[in-house]
């Protein structure tokens, strides 16, 4: 077999990716590709500094080629497929001289061990102006390696496809190609503000959207307390950190409790949750408005839950004047399920408990703009106003695991000696309570504190568990043993033997 070819002109200790931009930037005008072209380079830059890679890039025949060290290879090769704008790339096993021998003899000591007793194909490629014949290559070379080894050429469906692109630099050859993310480099469109409750499908409605190249805020309208929002931050963190590279997202918490009340005073019970969507429409405007983005994405799907009926999206709509994109809207529940596996937030997602301190017992499910805003004629604009005001906005980039941090919140079973504390709505209250509970909601805490000493441990529950989680973090806080039961109003009945309940 011929020796290694002298004329490799990779430094040992370097490692060269190639790499391609996702194919719908080759269509675009000379001009937007160069400056998509740009922007991926300033993100891949960010995103390897930040990873502690370094590294040399250059642009070259609308690809690119990035040297990193031998030991940041296996790093390297992780961090790519998750930049947006990448439609593939490659590690070149070899660079030579544009000459025949030289690329034939790389050939044979690169890849005839690897194609021994398989079906292969060589796939040369001119890159930029003729220098030999890519025919002739394929074809000698090719030859070659099937004399030396016995392997079957087989051009259709090849187990080892030789890759050998031929530039005026020299001749790159590779076996090596892996699929990148696709869509458009972070950042070459523009602002939007994502609603995002940390569930599945908002999370997946943000990541489709950052791989179409929008630049993200993200807004939390905070229905349930402190642990809901570190566990939503967390969420976005993943999602930022994994897929965010180039971006300086912020993270918009609202406070939604003066709202909430507002709502339930004023709105009819079948309307909450509409109403519920439509100020979360307006706290997100005025998020945009005050950072000029120009949309709000949500994760929305025509008919998943009552109040994403048709009817219902439209009154919803109606609330906001920004355009609203959903790009989930004609995704099933399975599909975009798949979705957040794939993007890493699911493990997040699945324990983001859902609020269920405004659920009505029977939501509508066709509504008009008309009758809703009846319900809300009472409702006091200024406190839309007043939340956007006085957010919370957290720079996504700085979180740290520490800030994620919740404190032990949850018990799985009912410890012998411990006291129930019931803390749904009084109406669901009424409806069904465990035995000897006592009844304290958000809004009751400085009663309780007076009412309720501080020996002993309490289990508290509701319907979905997150009121409890809030609450139990507040005693907490405040020197009580006392923890959320996980899994609220349904794992509850099972563990005292009875039913689950009709709503
Ligand atoms: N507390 C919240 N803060 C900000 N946005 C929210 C909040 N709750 C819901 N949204 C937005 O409204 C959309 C629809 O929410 P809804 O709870 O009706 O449906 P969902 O299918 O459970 O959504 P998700 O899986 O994102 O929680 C969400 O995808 C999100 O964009």
């Amino acid at each position: 077999m011929p020796s290694a070819p002298s004329s490799i002109a990779l430094p040992a200790e370097t490692t060269r990716f190639l790499l391609r931009l996702s194919p719908e930037i080759l269509l675009k005008s000379q001009q937007v590709r160069r400056q998509f072209q740009e922007t991926l380079r300033r993100n891949l830059r960010t995103i390897l500094t930040r990873e502690g890679v370094e590294h040399t890039m250059r642009h070259y025949h609308g690809r690119m080629m990035l040297d990193v060290p031998k030991a940041m290879r296996a790093r390297t090769r992780d961090l790519l497929p998750k930049v947006f704008g990448l439609g593939s790339f490659s590690v070149i096993d070899a660079q030579v001289d544009n000459t025949m021998e030289a690329i034939t003899s790389a050939m044979v000591s690169l890849y005839a061990d690897a194609i021994r007793g398989k079906r292969f194909a060589v796939l040369a490629k001119r890159i930029g102006p003729r220098v030999i014949s890519t025919r002739e290559v394929q074809y000698i070379g090719g030859g070659m390696l099937k004399d030396l080894t016995g392997a079957t050429v087989d051009l259709d469906h090849p187990e080892v496809l030789v890759r050998v692109d031929i530039t005026e630099e020299g001749t790159y050859l590779f076996c090596d190609r892996v699929e990148g993310a696709g869509g458009l480099p972070a950042g070459t469109q523009g602002k939007v503000v994502s609603l995002v409750s940390g569930g599945f499908d908002s999370m997946v409605a943000s990541w489709q959207m950052m791989r179409r190249g929008a630049r993200m805020d993200f807004v939390l309208c905070n229905l349930a307390g402190a642990s809901a929002e570190r566990m939503v931050l967390q969420a976005v963190k993943v999602l930022c950190t994994l897929w965010g590279g180039g971006l300086q997202p912020r993270f918009h918490v609202v406070d939604f409790q003066p709202l909430l009340a507002d709502i339930r005073t004023h709105q009819k019970q079948s309307y909450w949750q509409i109403t519920l969507k439509r100020l979360m429409y307006r706290v997100a405007e005025g998020v945009a408005a005050d950072i000029h983005a120009g949309a709000i994405v949500t994760g929305e799907a025509l008919g998943q839950v009552s109040s994403q009926t048709l009817a219902n999206l439209v009154t919803i709509d109606a609330a906001a004047s920004l355009p609203v994109l959903r790009p989930l809207i004609g995704m099933d529940k399975k599909d975009i399920m798949t979705q957040a596996r794939y993007i890493g937030t699911a493990p997040i997602s699945e324990h983001v408990p859902e609020y269920c301190g405004i659920t009505p017992t029977k939501p509508a499910t066709t509504s008009t703009v008309e009758r809703v805003a009846q319900g809300e004629v009472g409702m006091d604009p200024a406190l839309v106003d007043a939340a956007v005001r006085d957010r919370k906005v957290i720079d996504v980039n700085t979180v740290t695991a520490a800030d994620l941090r919740t404190p032990y919140l949850w018990a799985d079973s009912l410890p012998e000696d411990a006291r129930l504390i019931d803390c749904q709505p009084p109406e669901f209250y009424r409806h069904w309570h465990a035995p000897g509970a006592l009844h304290y909601t958000v809004e009751d805490l400085k009663r309780l504190y007076k009412e309720v000493p501080k020996d002993g441990t309490y289990i508290l529950y509701c319907h979905r568990g997150v009121l409890s989680a809030v609450m139990a973090e507040h005693m907490q806080q405040r020197g009580y043993a006392a923890y959320a039961y996980r899994g609220g109003l349904t794992s509850l009945r099972t563990e005292l033997g009875l039913d689950d309940l009709e709503f």
